[in-house]
């Protein structure tokens, strides 16, 4: 069974990387991650200057995922530009970054500097990143959204993505998919970041589970699996000639294998792999395989996007 995969240039043998912000804020992290079986790894979303995040607790996990208020806690952009300018590009899995300025200038600046590396990495802009206050995060703001994609191409001449978070009617797919299809910078897209601002409730304590914005935050794992889906399948529709990542409640190789199926080039592992660790991707991985197997497909574009409906 094939799990190769070529695509925007870069070479992986394998379609798991982890999901930005899940074991790749620190060097000692992504070294781990490039040890694993992840095919390619992706850093924590860097904004211009290092920032600490928010008070903890800032994630928990439940019996069916996770929720997370983190705060963006990353070493600054050019800590993660450093990682890249010494990574060995030519030789080792394809390297990622993401990047989520705290404004629109701090996303031009850090794209430029991006641009100037001209290192053969893949950017995921990501446009969970916070909005001017009182409006709502980039990915929900389809004006702001096509502002700030023609300022970045302006800057950052090749081509990158966006992390998106998820949308839940027809209507925002189509205008999201219109912002991005007059963009042709965008290569691929990241779909899903976390369903923000859930609420999980501690029974006995009567409580919230994270400390900020009052226990509101953002969910992960398998509650997330059927809007990931969803995602991915009408983005992969309506963006034909762009790359759609599956990312949101992949636990085992039937997950990854659903992404695919709905359109997903490869695919992103965020709460597993903060509960399991890297050891998950090699069991995912095996797990796929062996589904693959069972069904009679030897290669992912045996299936990808295959996906019936009755
Ligand atoms: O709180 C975070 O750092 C965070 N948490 C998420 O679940 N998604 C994101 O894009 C970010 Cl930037």
């Amino acid at each position: 069974v094939d799990l190769a995969v070529a695509w925007l240039g870069i070479q992986m043998d394998n379609p798991l990387i982890n999901a930005s912000g899940v074991m790749c804020r620190t060097v000692e992290e992504l070294e781990a991650l490039r040890h694993s079986a992840a095919g390619a790894l992706i850093t924590k979303s860097c904004t211009l200057e290092p920032r600490k995040g928010n008070p903890e607790p800032r994630y928990a996990s439940t019996a069916l995922g996770s929720i997370n208020s983190m705060g963006l806690p990353n070493a600054g952009y050019r800590y993660y530009l450093d990682y890249a300018r010494r990574y060995d590009h030519e030789h080792d899995k394809p390297l990622l970054m993401s990047v989520s300025g705290m404004s629109l200038e701090d996303n031009l600046e850090m794209m430029a500097a991006f641009d100037e590396a001209a290192l053969p990495v893949l950017v995921e802009l990501n446009l969970s990143c916070p909005n001017l206050p009182g409006k709502p995060q980039i990915g929900y703001d389809f004006e702001a959204s096509a502002r700030l994609l023609a300022e970045v191409s302006k800057v950052y001449r090749r081509p990158f993505g966006v992390k998106l978070p998820p949308y839940f009617d027809p209507v925002h797919f189509g205008e999201m998919a219109d912002v991005l299809d007059g963009c042709p910078s965008i290569g691929f897209v990241t779909c899903i970041n976390s369903i923000g601002n859930g609420l999980v409730i501690d029974l006995e304590r009567e409580s919230v589970v994270i400390r900020p914005k009052d226990g509101l935050g953002g969910i992960g794992g398998d509650y997330v699996l059927p809007t990931a889906l969803a995602n991915v399948r009408e983005f992969a529709r309506r963006l034909p000639g762009r790359h759609v990542i599956g990312c949101g409640g992949i636990r085992s190789g039937r997950e990854a294998f659903m992404h695919i199926l709905a359109g997903a080039t490869v695919v992103q592992v965020g709460t597993c792999l903060y509960e399991e660790g890297p050891a998950c991707l090699t069991r995912i991985r095996d797990e796929l395989v062996c589904l693959m197997q069972d069904k009679g497909y030897r290669t992912l574009a045996d299936f990808r996007g295959c996906l019936r409906t009755l």
